[in-house]
């Protein structure tokens, strides 16, 4: 199969997002075209370490690269302040300078965390991101949002930093446990129920032999970059229609953060449950009919994701703290919550013309 790429048109910040197999053992030769044999810092986590670090750095070696690295525990509570500084003062430590890369390797808690320290080191230094997650492939290593999570809520912390280079190896999903390729899955879904609806008939069809078939694997990787990139050109910053890839977000970070950024709930799921809530909601409000959100929760069950709040396991918070916690929301505007809705399938839009007893009875009936 050949190597995909897609362009993120940004200006000065342009970049080229690579999709295919093999990508891990040609990321030298990308990575010397890129920059030259500059110094380069790997910021990974232990699991990958394991897995995918020696390939990387073998393929650096044949350039002459040596690379030294940093190896993070797993997991949603590394995006913090204790572990940014942590990276930050490594990345000191190796003399790392303003032309020299950053590479990211990892899932979408290392892209954020790695994106955000290069983001505020020495002001800006250029990073690469090597995604090994589903959800890092299709959403979080493309578009530049970096950040870390905060008590209070999730990625309050952080900076728009575009990477330089993306590399999605579709081979490296193969080592993934079943259930962080389902929760990735949650983001793909995403793109079809808010803005394509022949991508969800698509994903309703093949969705279930994306973890076995690397040809359907790289169209799903490819169309859902696709989707993100022509979003993020006409919107970098989240002054408009970026948002609408924030579909199922405000009821699924105000879910993760009632949960402690642990592994009862991760972000995907988080995601799955909240677009389930954003169609309940919408039907709730007459913007589309009941057919809508009963298709998305068939296919989240169909795809093993969860659809309710009763489905994550443990004690949460009653309604009212999951609505204080949405306050926290980065669509807030003049204190007012913001929801991404929809008025059917792929037709999502943003508006703060909720009646707050709806959403009160979306949230009951989820329990
Ligand atoms: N910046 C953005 O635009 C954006 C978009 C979506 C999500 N996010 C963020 O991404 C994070 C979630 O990312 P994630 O789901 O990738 O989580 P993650 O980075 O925690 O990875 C999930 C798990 O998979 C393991 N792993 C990674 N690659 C592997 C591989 N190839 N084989 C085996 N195990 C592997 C990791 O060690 C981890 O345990 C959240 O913090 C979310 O907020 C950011
Ligand atoms: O890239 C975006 O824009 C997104 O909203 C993608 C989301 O999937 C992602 O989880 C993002 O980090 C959420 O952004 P936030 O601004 O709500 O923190
Ligand atoms: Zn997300």
């Amino acid at each position: 199969m050949s190597i995909d790429t897609v362009h993120v048109d940004l200006g000065a910040r342009s970049y080229d997002v690579r999709i295919g197999q093999g990508l891990l053992a040609r990321a030298g030769d990308e990575i010397v075209a890129l920059a030259g044999k500059r110094r380069v810092a790997i910021l990974t986590d232990e699991t990958v370490a394991g897995l995918h670090l020696p390939a990387l750095r073998q393929a650096l070696a044949r350039h002459g690269i040596e690379a030294p690295a940093l190896a993070l525990p797993a997991g949603e509570a590394t995006k913090c302040w204790a572990e940014l500084g942590r990276t930050v003062e490594w990345l000191l430590a190796q003399r790392i300078e303003r032309k020299d890369l950053v590479i990211a390797l990892g899932g979408g808690v290392i892209g954020d965390l790695a994106g955000f320290a290069a983001a505020i080191l020495r002001r800006g230094v250029r990073f690469v991101q090597i995604p090994t997650t589903l959800l890092a492939q299709v959403d979080s290593s493309v578009g530049g949002k970096t950040g870390i999570n905060s008590p209070q809520g999730k990625n309050l912390i952080g900076a728009f930093h575009q990477p330089a280079l993306v590399l999605a190896d579709i081979d490296v999903l193969t080592t993934l446990a079943p259930r962080d390729f389902r929760a990735g899955y949650g983001e793909v879904a995403k793109y079809g129920l808010l803005g394509d609806e022949g991508f969800f008939e698509w994903l309703e069809a093949n969705a279930t032999a994306l973890a076995a078939d690397p040809a359907l694997r790289q169209r799903a990787v490819r169309h859902s970059v696709a989707m993100k990139a022509g979003i993020v050109q006409r919107d970098e910053t989240e002054q408009g229609e970026r948002a609408l890839l924030n579909l199922g977000h405000t009821f699924g970070h105000a879910l993760e953060s009632a949960t402690g950024y642990c592994d009862r709930l991760l972000h995907g799921e988080g995601v799955a449950i909240g677009c389930a809530l954003a169609f309940e909601l919408s039907a709730k409000l007459g913007l589309c009919s009941q057919e809508a959100p009963s298709r998305v929760a068939a296919h989240l069950a169909a795809m093993g994701l969860p659809a309710r709040i009763a489905d994550i396991p443990g004690d949460l918070p009653d309604d009212e703290a999951l609505i204080a916690l949405m306050a926290q929301d980065k669509k807030v505007q003049d204190g007012k919550l913001r929801f991404v809705l929809a008025r059917g399938i792929g037709r999502a839009f943003v508006t703060d013309a909720v009646d707050p007893g709806l959403l009160r009875q979306v949230l009951a009936q989820s329990r």
